[in-house]
């Protein structure tokens, strides 16, 4: 899908504006602070995803500027059009065809993925990053998995409440089984899609790469169901010990592996980037193969860390993909940029060329 024409009111440092968009690649090239990532943010919140990273919703409205309404409108052509708006205060409202709607409801009508500059470092440091990369992927293929994580965090906090109580957390346990398990089983289905994305991907990669899950404080039975509960058995004393939990899916690991070696130790940190952009775009193939839509990317300053060969492969990639793709970009690489340039200046998006 694509998004054909934009509107944008009352948002951070952004003006006022109204508009009109190609498909394929875009670049909003523009000095530090002067909006690139609230533009893409803007349509972050349009596809239903929220704002970015450690930043709150009522943080939106344009502080300058007292009762003015902060929204964003957007019509979106191609596997199938709709026109969709989100009115922003403290929370979000959304509409679609002048319909309520749900932020998660504009997550499976319009697939989309976002990828930060801390995503570049997706392949080294703690498994968490890695984890909130497949969960966002799997939230854009499954369309109950958002709302079950939700419901498996709430029962994580309740264990927790229960071992902290001493008292029986077998029910609990029970609850959860049936959520680890599904999740398991997205995950695992995700990471079957990357695999087959990272082939498309390869010219971005140093070497062969293998992604795996290892679930998390589990004994490793093949079987998830019986993994889980075995290793609930096994690991019972420790977690009263402890007073956490220790088995589940929020203790996942994704291995990214080279000839049977974690990528983190031993790739070069450009090819560590270089692999975190290819699992990037093996993540928009899934989605097509899976959701046989074309998914809007927004890439914001990952071709700030790559050499000139890095960007150029990235470059021509994303360009035959033909997925409408918005980057950000601090630097003038508006000379060999094949696409639409905007400038972003102090909050002002104008089309170059
Ligand atoms: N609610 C708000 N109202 C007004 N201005 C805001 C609001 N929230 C953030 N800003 C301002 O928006 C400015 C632009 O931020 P943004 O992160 O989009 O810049 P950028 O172009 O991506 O810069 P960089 O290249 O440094 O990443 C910041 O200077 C920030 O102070």
């Amino acid at each position: 899908m694509i998004l054909k024409r934009l509107k944008i009111k009352g948002f951070r440092n952004l003006k006022p504006h109204s508009l009109e968009m190609a498909e394929g690649l875009h670049l909003l090239f523009g000095e530090n602070g002067a909006g690139k990532t609230n533009f893409l943010e803007s349509m972050n919140i349009l596809m239903g995803w929220g704002p970015f990273r450690g930043k709150s919703v009522g943080d939106v409205p344009c502080w300058h500027v007292k009762d003015e309404k902060t929204f964003v409108w957007g019509a979106f052509e191609g596997e199938e059009s709709l026109e969709a708006a989100v009115g922003i205060l403290k929370k979000t409202v959304f509409k679609v065809g002048g319909k309520l709607s749900s932020a998660s409801e504009m997550r499976n009508m319009v697939p989309s993925l976002s990828f930060l500059p801390e995503d570049m470092a997706l392949v080294e440091g703690g498994p968490s990053r890695r984890r909130s990369f497949i969960d966002r992927l799997c939230a854009v293929l499954f369309p109950l998995y958002a709302s079950t994580i939700y419901d498996y965090r709430r029962l994580l906090r309740q264990k927790k409440a229960a071992l902290e109580r001493r008292s029986n957390i077998s029910l609990v346990n029970r609850v959860m089984a049936e959520r680890a398990v599904w999740i398991w089983s997205c995950r695992t289905a995700a990471l079957d899609l990357l695999r087959l994305g990272l082939n498309e991907a390869k010219e971005l990669l140093p070497d062969e790469i293998d992604v795996s899950l290892v679930r998390g404080g589990t004994l490793g039975i093949d079987d998830p169901r019986e993994d889980f509960w075995e290793s609930i058995k096994a690991f019972k004393e420790k977690e009263e010990l402890y007073r956490t939990s220790i088995v589940g899916p929020h203790r996942d690991e994704i291995k990214i592996a080279s000839n049977g070696r974690g990528v983190g130790d031993f790739f070069s940190r450009g090819h560590r980037r270089r692999t975190a952009l290819a699992l990037m775009l093996a993540a928009g193939w899934a989605v097509e193969r899976k959701l046989r839509k074309k998914p809007i990317l927004l890439l914001d300053e990952v071709m700030a860390e790559l050499d000139m060969e890095g960007r150029e492969i990235l470059v021509k990639m994303l360009e035959s993909m033909k997925w409408q793709t918005f980057v950000t970009t601090a630097e003038d690489v508006t000379p060999f940029w094949p696409g639409e340039v905007w400038i972003v200046d102090k909050g002002k998006v104008s089309l170059m060329r």
